[in-house]
């Protein structure tokens, strides 16, 4: 893979809360990623102002609020959201079939009477930050976190949904059954022989594309590193290295 192959995929958490610090890692982040995440902690502090000051500096944006509610609040949340502009953002597939669908009839609309492209939808699955242990024990599901994984995707495809966040684990079997173009968000990516902190499905960048991702999400190993700029380097020479 080329290394202008492997920026677009990558994806920057701007996981800080001013407008100050998110301009910055931009600008010093611009030319080695693809894509930048406003997550709540920069959207819920810095408001919709952030969004139009960052696409101002011709970034694509990934919106990481994960609705989540009934039908008609996420449907009415959705168009709103999607006058921002912005390239793509998600919803909790656990909110259902009717709720993810109410999202996507509402963001095509929206799209089309603004005459803006639509932001591609997301469905999450179950988090990275979750465990085999957790998913049983603390939220009670049965059965593997794969199988709900895979499940959740499925249901977001067949919602019309453009693809999911989920963890490297389980991309392969999701590659498989949702197809080449399906895409597959993957946070919990940690270069090798960095610990993983609150993640708990973690793999480095190599092993996440061979697993089938088709982006990776990278907070903390970039934000937090002393030289934000030379750790994204890093990150994409693993990620060529496959
Ligand atoms: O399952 C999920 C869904 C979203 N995230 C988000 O990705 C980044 C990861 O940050 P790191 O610092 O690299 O751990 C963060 O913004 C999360 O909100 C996720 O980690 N897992």
């Amino acid at each position: 893979m080329h290394i202008s192959e492997a920026r677009e995929k990558l994806i920057v958490a701007l996981d800080v809360d001013s407008a100050e610090q998110a301009l910055k890692l931009v600008e010093r982040l611009k030319p080695w990623a693809g894509l930048f995440k406003v997550g709540m902690e920069l959207f819920y502090s810095q408001g919709p102002v952030i969004i139009n000051e960052l696409r101002r500096r011709g970034v694509k944006l990934f919106l990481d609020l994960k609705l989540h509610d009934i039908p008609n609040t996420v449907a009415r949340a959705t168009r709103v959201l999607t006058r921002l502009g912005v390239a793509m953002f998600n919803v909790h597939a656990a909110g259902g079939r009717t709720m993810m669908r109410a999202a996507l009839e509402s963001c095509q609309e929206e799209s089309a009477k603004l005459g803006l492209s639509r932001p591609l939808v997301l469905a999450v699955t179950v988090l990275t930050s979750i465990d085999q242990l957790a998913f049983n024990q603390e939220l009670g599901f049965s059965g593997p976190v794969a199988d709900k994984v895979v499940a959740w995707a499925l249901l977001a495809r067949e919602c019309g949904l453009d693809g999911v966040v989920a963890s490297a684990y389980e991309a392969g079997a999701i590659r498989r059954l949702c197809g080449p173009d399906f895409i597959i968000v993957t946070p919990g990516i940690r270069p090798s022989g960095t610990a993983g902190g609150d993640q708990k499905r973690i793999v480095t960048p190599a092993v996440a594309l061979a697993a089938g991702a088709s982006h990776l999400v990278v907070g903390r190993p970039i934000i937090a590193a002393p030289d934000p700029a030379k750790a994204a380097r890093f990150i994409l020479d693993e990620m060529i290295a496959i």
